[in-house]
């Protein structure tokens, strides 16, 4: 249990680089490995969920040595892969299990799959049904659940697949198969999910269109290793953003953000709150990125609706507690897909404010927030939880910035799955 602060009455100072983003870091393990010759990768997230995947190609047999934030890959293509020794463990991490068991439909060997409680109840027949269809031999617990096997396979058939949600995962999956199968593969989306899968094969050498929601590739040429260059995580610096939108005084800089336009939606909801965002040193790459200044400023409530969701996913929590101080309603709808993340986001989001005095009802895929409310609890201190979900963690310790009250908080360890440094970033700014 550990004790959280509130900001100083001068507020929240200075420059951040949070760390790499995490969508891209795994991504770049994945790519790395799969390809000819050596990777480089700089500012790689040195997080949980990320580390997960790195071991699991050390279980494989790949070479991969890590400095800090500098990872190198020693490639030699995905036939390489040698049978590992034990189940492969996907800790808390979606990514990494929905993304692997595209990857490695194809492989001579079986393959056992694990990971902890809270992933052990998050559907995978989303990815287990177009994987199936492809020539994937799987099998689920219940037909959709960790632990499971990834079965020796041969061969997979490119197929033509309308996602039934929009989610990153199960397109990348099918990507990640569809790149050593015969044929054609056709991915329908109906709202954009994020594309860093797309951006890294170019960037590896590979092909793949995109146009207008078909994505369409063959199998793939050869791979060749790569310098990648991770942008710092927008998803993290969201929650800075917000503590400074919503701490008196604030004013603070979030250097070399990620703002690739499948994932900058936290930006585009502020904006629509009323934020005044300046963003500056923009760059385009492979991935974009800018630094994004932001002061303490009034917000006013909005409607928030299923095209806004996919580019915004894992920012709704935090966006959650800067509609309690928003005036005005703000409603969320068409965001069911949080009910399957590391928790159902739905139900901790309103549990942890409404602790702190908020006034948010859940929706069955939203939640309504009517805004405007100081944060103060009905007891003299407020125990807040993470429930094991990162980023309710940190929703919770940027809520107690301005909680009027003395605010604790158990399972704080959870942090660490996307950003173990965040509460001494978080000092660094109140200084
Ligand atoms: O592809 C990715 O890296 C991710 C996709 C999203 O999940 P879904 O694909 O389930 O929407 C997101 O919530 C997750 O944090 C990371
Ligand atoms: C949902 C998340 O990650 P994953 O699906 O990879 O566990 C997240 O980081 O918020």
């Amino acid at each position: 249990m550990i004790r959280l602060t509130p900001a100083p009455t001068t507020g929240l100072h200075g420059q951040l680089t949070v760390p790499g983003d995490k969508s891209i870091s795994h991504r770049a393990l994945m790519f790395g490995a799969i390809a000819q010759g050596m990777t480089e990768i700089e500012n790689f997230l040195d997080s949980d969920d990320v580390l997960h995947t790195m071991r699991i190609f050390q279980d494989l047999g790949v070479q991969i040595t890590q400095t800090g934030t500098h990872v190198r890959i020693q490639g030699q293509g995905l036939e390489h892969f040698q049978a590992p020794n034990a189940p492969l463990d996907m800790g808390n991490s979606g990514t990494s299990t929905r993304l692997l068991m595209g990857l490695l439909s194809k492989q001579p060997f079986d393959m056992t799959i694990f990971g902890d409680g809270s992933l052990s109840q998050r559907p995978m027949q989303r990815v287990l049904a177009p994987l199936s269809q492809m020539g994937a031999q799987i099998t689920l617990t219940d037909g959709d659940k960790l632990p499971g096997v990834i079965h020796a396979n041969q061969a997979l058939t490119g197929i033509t697949y309308e996602m039934p949600m929009a989610s990153a995962q199960v397109k990348s999956a099918i990507i990640l198969a569809g790149m050593q199968a015969a044929g054609q593969t056709t991915i329908i989306e109906k709202l954009p999910s994020r594309d860093h899968t797309e951006r890294m094969l170019r960037q590896f050498g590979g092909q793949i269109q995109a146009d207008h929601g078909v994505i369409t590739l063959s199998q793939q040429p050869t791979l060749m290793g790569q310098h990648v260059v991770v942008p710092a995580d927008i998803s993290s610096a969201a929650f800075f953003i917000v503590a400074a939108l919503i701490t008196p005084n604030s004013e603070i800089t979030l250097k070399n953000v990620g703002i690739n336009p499948t994932r900058d939606g936290v930006l585009r909801l502020l904006r629509r709150m009323g934020a005044d965002l300046t963003l500056t040193h923009v760059n385009d790459g492979y991935e974009p990125t800018a630094d994004i200044t932001v002061r303490a400023q009034p917000l006013h409530g909005i409607q928030i609706t299923a095209a806004d969701i996919p580019s915004a996913v894992d920012e709704i929590p935090i966006l959650a507690l800067a509609a309690t101080q928003a005036q005005g309603d703000t409603v969320i709808s068409g965001a069911a897909e949080l009910r399957v993340k590391e928790t159902d986001r739905i139900a901790t989001v309103v549990a942890e404010l409404t602790k702190l005095g908020a006034d948010i009802e859940a929706l069955p895929d939203g939640m309504i927030i009517h805004g405007g409310t100081p944060l103060h609890g009905s007891n003299e201190s407020t125990l807040l939880e993470t429930h094991g979900d990162h980023r309710i963690g940190m929703m919770n310790a940027v809520a107690a910035l301005i909680a009027h009250q003395d605010v604790v908080m158990t399972g704080e360890d959870a942090m660490s799955v996307s950003y173990p440094g965040f509460l001494a970033d978080l000092m660094q700014v109140m200084r």
